[in-house]
């Protein structure tokens, strides 16, 4: 049996991080044919870099977590390796004692150094440094390198230490991705093997081991993440997948007929479809609030997924999108520093909010590990259509906050026919791909125009293009003037009810991508 090499990266400032070849370690994703056997584990002192070194080192193949420094080792690793990790006796490690400004001394936990820091494995390797300035090397340890600014950074078993001045964003940094190829293949030993083809044949392999025979259901909302999700579990499974599919009344133009084209059609997934779009919008008359109508919706939402589920006999499982970011933040301590993208939690993000519960579902979750981004991949990957994948965010109670003030089904109707003329632009320029969202917005207000010879009283539309990269933040495109021109032209000659159009040009923070 190989030795299961496992690397750690810890995040201060810039980056630090740790070589570990587990000696004694065996590591086995059961059922798969595969072994994956080698992780860096960036472990997050509070810096807003962590997500972002953890996606770097994923991009040139490496797999790679977060790990919390109140964590032990078993469990800031073991995710990826399929849960079954033994170890060898462990030994007390000797600290190295780190400058009293390190960003990794202290961090406010009991005895000052987290864990994660007492219980370094006998076979720890080389730890990578930037913020931290150790001014005692643990017993056995030399320096290997270092810059000007990291006075000393790296420990080893051979036993080295490491230090790096690094700028996560690799581009920032000259040679960065070089820098970090260096650090993964050539210091660490990593093989680099984390594709995409892999990632989705482990997941198989995982869902078959969780699942074996049970009967699954999956809330399909045509999104990018429950759309990979039943892909996954359709290729795994095959027909113990059920998917349910709620037409809410609230989705864009054609939406519904597209995903059942996808996913019944071309998939041959069993997909059940409700259309309770009367239900939705009966329940929403007359509530204006923004937060009390995501609550109608969710709660509705939940009935009549219930309903649809009850319909289909014996279900052990339930599989859920979720992402390694809502892992992320659900995961982290209460006392994480403000600003780290482990305290970076605007709202909880709530799946399918508390389904499972009165329903006693085992959760079938093959996303808990992946960023966006490599969900795309996966998506790709396994054969769905690039427009399915490369689909804009959009929110889970639909139109109906997009629609501001009360929501009608002729409102809805309106704003169906906007948002339809703006992804339409949008994508004839070649912007849709470039941009995270662009949309239209029903504002409640109504302004007086001239159409011919008539007066008129109309809504007033607004449109939304905005480029992110996580949703945390967000900046309004500049759209060409022609591209707003033809949009504001088509809108108030082809969607009755609205004589005018406004752009938003507000970035968030203090706005929010969405207006509700
Ligand atoms: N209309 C719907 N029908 C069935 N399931 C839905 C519907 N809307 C949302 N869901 C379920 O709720 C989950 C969370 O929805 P949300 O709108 O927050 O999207 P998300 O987390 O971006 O995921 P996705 O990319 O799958 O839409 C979805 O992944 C899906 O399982």
């Amino acid at each position: 049996m190989p030795l299961g090499r496992r690397v750690a990266a810890s995040d201060d400032l810039e980056v630090s991080a740790y070589l570990e070849i587990a000696q004694g370690i065996e590591a086995e994703a059961p059922g798969s044919s595969r072994q994956v056997n080698e992780g860096i584990a960036v472990i997050d002192f509070g810096s807003q870099y962590s997500h972002l070194i953890a996606r770097r080192v994923r991009e040139l193949k490496v797999y790679s977590e977060i790990a919390n420094p109140s964590d032990t080792w078993e469990k800031a690793l073991v995710h990826q390796l399929g849960g079954t990790v033994t170890r060898g006796t462990k030994q007390e490690f000797g600290h190295a004692t780190l400058h009293q400004d390190s960003p990794s001394a202290g961090w406010g936990l009991p005895g000052g150094r987290p864990p994660l820091f007492h219980e370094l494995p006998p076979s720890f390797q080389v730890w990578m440094s930037h913020g931290d300035r150790v001014e005692m090397l643990p017993a056995g340890f030399s320096s290997l390198a270092f810059t000007e600014n990291s006075p000393v950074a790296a420990i080893g078993n051979g036993r080295d230490m490491f230090g790096l001045q690094f700028h996560p964003e690799v581009n920032h940094t000259p040679l960065g991705t070089e820098i970090l190829e260096n650090f993964l293949f050539r210091i660490c030993g990593c093989e680099g093997s984390w594709t995409p083809g892999n990632v989705a044949s482990d997941a198989i392999a995982r869902i078959r081991e969780q699942v074996g025979d049970g009967s699954v259901i999956c809330a399909l909302s045509g999104g990018v993440d429950s759309a990979v999700t039943a892909a996954l579990l359709h290729r795994a499974i095959g027909d113990q997948l059920t998917c349910i599919f709620v037409n809410n009344g609230l989705l864009r133009l054609e939406e519904a007929e597209r995903v059942q084209a996808t996913f019944r059609r071309g998939m041959g997934l069993n997909l059940s479809y409700v259309d309770a779009s009367e239900r939705f919008v009966t329940r929403l008359a007359g509530v204006t609030d923004p937060e009390t109508k995501r609550k109608v919706i969710g709660e509705e939402f939940i009935r009549v997924f219930e309903e649809a589920a009850t319909g289909l006999g014996e279900v052990e499982f339930l599989a859920q999108g979720t992402l390694y970011p809502d892992v992320i933040e659900s995961e982290a301590p209460a006392n994480a520093p403000a600003g780290s993208a482990l305290s970076a939690r605007i709202k909880t993000h709530h799946n399918v909010g508390g389904l499972p519960e009165n329903m006693k579902l085992q959760l079938v979750e093959p996303l808990r590990y992946l960023f966006k981004d490599e969900v795309r991949d996966v998506g790709l990957e396994l054969g769905l259509p690039p427009d399915m994948v490369y689909r804009q965010p959009f929110p889970g109670p639909g139109l109906a906050i997009r629609v501001i003030g009360e929501v009608t089904l002729e409102k809805l109707e309106m704003l169906r026919a906007c948002d339809w003329i703006v992804i339409d632009e949008i994508k004839g320029a070649d912007l849709y791909d470039r941009v995270w969202q662009s949309f239209a917005v029903l504002s409640d207000s109504r302004t007086v125009g001239v159409q011919g010879d008539y007066r008129t009283y109309g809504y007033v539309c607004a449109i939304r293009c905005v480029t992110s990269e996580d949703a945390m933040t967000a900046d309004w495109v500049r759209l060409p003037y022609e591209v707003l021109a033809r949009i504001s032209s088509r809108i108030v000659n082809e969607v009755p009810g609205v004589n005018r159009v406004v752009y938003d040009i507000t970035s968030k923070p203090p706005g929010t991508i969405e207006w509700e």
